[in-house]
């Protein structure tokens, strides 16, 4: 995989694990928040790059449509597979801000002795043309909280009382399974994904559990938890099964879970968030270092429109997506 090394594009091989073989997600550079003196909250002033392949950008997306701020965030998209160059945009996917070829070139921009792998999702400042952040939890959390006034939809999804549990679970569930598919799809030793494939699927059994009797993660209110469990959940099946070896038991094998998955792509806003061609072209042919010949697996015909339970259970969608 390639990086920026000071700027500069550098081939660089395996720089994603560690000696025992445990795949180590670099940190992320750019934490700045909206509703600072740098970033003010403004309606039109900020714009999101994302892939709709990506977990991690997915969060940003379905905040950004739960909370109708499609007008006042601007949102784009690359192409679906990243090559050696990294990401990219193209005639299909432009860059609409600056007709850059590459995403590499906005963090360059940001900061010319960047190092480090450029990532999406990047949440964009127009106006100091800098990114603000590019850490899938926080700008979630700075759409949902901080840009909360420019929402043309009453959905609060770090609600009080709830906001404890919201960040626990969000940690909870980071390394086991959000983070968890990636350490056993990029282990770089049999003793490494025999340990990410068991804490993922205790963590999986463990929240199939909990959502037997409860609608939602933090309880009868969907939340920030939510979005990051579904992001995962949604590409499970069919990439995280086959793709990345997590092949114990599918999603739609899981009593709960599955329900739960379903309950969360029928809400308004979500499914339209949700591109599965992109999410299966985008890990197949993009990691030749697992799937050298990326060919795209077929399958499974699981159906996340069709019915389910969950309307059993306390609580429900916020009112202002009904
Ligand atoms: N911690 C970051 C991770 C973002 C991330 O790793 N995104 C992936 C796509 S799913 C990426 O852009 N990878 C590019 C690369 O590794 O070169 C976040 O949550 O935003």
């Amino acid at each position: 995989m390639n990086r920026l090394v000071e700027g500069e594009w550098v081939a660089e091989i395996n720089i994603e694990t560690d000696d025992d073989g445990e795949f180590e997600r670099q940190e992320q550079a750019f934490h700045d928040r909206l509703g600072t003196d740098a970033h003010p909250v403004e309606a039109g002033r900020y714009h999101v790059y994302i892939s709709r392949a990506c977990p991690w950008a997915h969060r940003v997306a379905m905040t950004r449509s739960l909370k109708g701020l499609d007008d006042a965030v601007s949102l784009s998209l690359v192409q679906p597979e990243r090559y050696d160059e990294g990401w990219e945009f193209s005639d299909a996917h432009p860059d609409p801000l600056y007709d850059a070829d590459y995403l590499r070139e906005l963090y360059v921009h940001a900061d010319p002795e960047f190092t480090g792998r450029p990532t999406v999702p990047v949440l964009w400042d127009t106006e100091t043309k800098t990114i603000v952040n590019n850490e899938s939890e926080e700008i979630m959390r700075t759409l949902d909280v901080a840009a909360h006034d420019l929402a043309t939809r009453d959905v609060d999804l770090y609600p009080e009382g709830y906001r404890d549990e919201v960040d626990r679970l969000i940690d909870d569930i980071y390394d086991p399974i959000n983070n968890g598919v990636y350490r056993a799809g990029f282990a770089g030793s049999q003793g490494a994904y025999d340990r990410a494939v068991d804490d993922l699927f205790a963590a999986l059994d463990r929240y199939d559990d909990l959502l037997a009797d409860q609608r939602y993660l933090a309880g009868d209110r969907l939340t920030e938890a939510d979005l990051a469990m579904f992001a995962t959940l949604v590409r499970f099946d069919h990439v995280y099964h086959t793709h990345f070896k997590c092949n114990r038991r599918a999603i739609h094998e899981y009593d709960h879970l599955w329900g739960y998955t379903k309950d969360l792509y029928t809400t308004p806003g979500i499914e339209r968030t949700v591109n599965m061609d992109h999410i299966v072209r985008h890990y197949y042919v993009s990691h030749a270092n697992i799937n050298p010949k990326r060919l795209v697996a077929t399958g499974p015909d699981v159906d996340f429109t069709e019915g389910h339970d969950r309307d059993r259970l306390p609580g429900g969608p916020p009112a202002a997506l009904l």
